[in-house]
């Protein structure tokens, strides 16, 4: 089902009743991020006419029931600043009727919603206010590496690596996940080693990072948007603004300490040396340079913390990455060089949205006992799971926006 539908004339009980939304929420210091279940119009539940639009790979027919749910994940985001438009949205979809009643007090009519990020404290009030919703706070770091197992056990095709500009997705085989280095480049950069399902430590991070990128870049090109400002980058050339070994060695590579020439030695390091102003560099070289610096810096503190941890896999999250090859190849061959090919840079198809989803998970049981509350289920399932369609996931690769829906099915065992 479309989710857009809903806008379109129903009042809320016959939504509510009619296709059961699941919400969670992660609100960080850039982004608003939404993950919500919608369920699909042909379902049935609980009888022999289920239909199952969905195939959950990975899991025979023969050894798994029919799925009792079939509907889409989808994942949306905003701009905190424009927390409203969020509002706005969750409003005109009704996505707050998806939450769940506070089961401490049944009777009560307070629904909750799962929330995480900074923004879960600080826009409490503001949901209470406009909806009379409750959000039920979950600890980002949980939520981070919640979402990320569940996304890279689940989905086939979620891993990838990106060097050269070659793709190339990873199969991960769940018994051998674990440890590995999660780098959540959001506005700020977390780093986290992770050992099993909630078992991991925050072991490094850095203030510069994604709200970096964003905000020297505003400044120094005067773009509107963080659109805008990846557009810039993909056309610039950082050798405009940055003094490389070449420059400093009379065009020369430094090869005794393995410097060729090309290589940057300082970044925006050419400004000191012209008689030039901001205006005389061009947006989309400054663009280029800024991200190129981000992207480099944040690889080799990653390098340097897996070695730290003697961890090979370094998996990257968080928006500030979005899918861009530039960005991708960058923190690569950053990962690459510094480790001498012994550790692997990898990125998630849901980047960022590993939060949201681990909120999405960390409801009880996955939020599936509040999904199917209001179904007519003849014999409630015992245990429930959830997988999403691995043959489903769409390759977006033209479409680095982010906001996208996939199939998933919710199973009794
Ligand atoms: N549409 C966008 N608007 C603003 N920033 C964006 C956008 N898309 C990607 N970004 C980048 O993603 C970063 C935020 O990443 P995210 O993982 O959502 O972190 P946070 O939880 O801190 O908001 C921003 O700082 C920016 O670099
Ligand atoms: C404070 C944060 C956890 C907030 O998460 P975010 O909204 O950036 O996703 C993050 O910005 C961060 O880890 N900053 C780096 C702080 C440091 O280690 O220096």
């Amino acid at each position: 089902m479309d989710p857009r539908r809903a806008e379109t004339g129903k009042n809320s009980d016959q939504i509510q009743s009619g296709h059961v939304y699941h919400l969670a929420l992660d609100i960080g210091g850039s982004l608003a991020k939404l993950v919500y279940f919608t369920k699909n119009d042909e379902h049935i539940v609980g009888s022999e006419k289920k239909k199952s639009p969905v195939k959950a790979s990975g899991i025979s027919n023969s050894s798994r029931n029919s799925p009792v749910l079939n509907g889409r994940l989808n994942f949306k985001k905003f701009e905190t600043s424009k927390i409203n438009d969020c509002l706005e949205f969750i409003n005109s979809m009704k996505l707050h009727l998806g939450g769940c009643q506070q089961p401490e007090s049944p009777g009560s009519q307070t629904i909750t919603i799962k929330a995480t990020g900074g923004g879960a404290y600080k826009y409490a009030d503001l949901f209470k206010e406009k909806f009379g919703i409750s959000l039920d706070k979950e600890d980002e770091m949980d939520c981070l590496v919640a979402g990320a197992n569940f996304l890279l056990e689940t989905i086939h095709q979620e891993a990838f690596t990106y060097m050269g500009n070659q793709k190339q997705f990873v199969w991960i085989d769940k018994n051998d996940l674990y440890p590995y280095l999660l780098v959540n480049i959001g506005s700020g950069v977390g780093m986290i080693k992770v050992e099993g399902d909630g078992k991991f430590e925050r072991v490094s991070g850095t203030s510069i990072g994604g709200g970096t990128f964003w905000g020297l870049g505003k400044l120094l090109t005067k773009c509107k948007s963080f659109d805008e400002l990846l557009d810039l980058s993909y056309r610039g050339n950082n050798r405009a603004v940055d003094m490389l070994v070449g420059d400093i060695y009379g065009g020369m590579d430094y090869s005794k300490i393995g410097l060729s020439s090309t290589t940057i030695a300082s970044s925006f390091g050419r400004a000191i040396s012209e008689n030039k102003e901001r205006d005389d560099y061009k947006p989309e070289d400054i663009a280029r340079s800024l991200l190129r610096m981000i992207s480099n810096n944040i690889g080799q503190i990653s390098y340097l913390t897996a070695l730290r941890f003697g961890l090979k896999r370094i998996f990257f999250g968080g928006f500030f990455i979005r899918r861009h090859p530039f960005t991708m190849d960058t923190l690569s061959v950053a990962v690459n060089f510094w480790s001498k090919g012994e550790a692997k840079a990898m990125f998630l198809q849901h980047e960022g949205f590993l939060g949201a989803v681990g909120a999405f998970m960390s409801s009880d049981k996955h939020g599936l006992k509040e999904l199917l509350a209001n179904q007519k289920v003849e014999r409630p399932p015992s245990k429930l799971s959830f997988s999403l369609d691995q043959t489903q996931v769409p390759q977006q690769d033209g479409e680095l926006n982010g906001d996208e829906s996939i199939e998933c099915s919710v199973y009794g065992a």
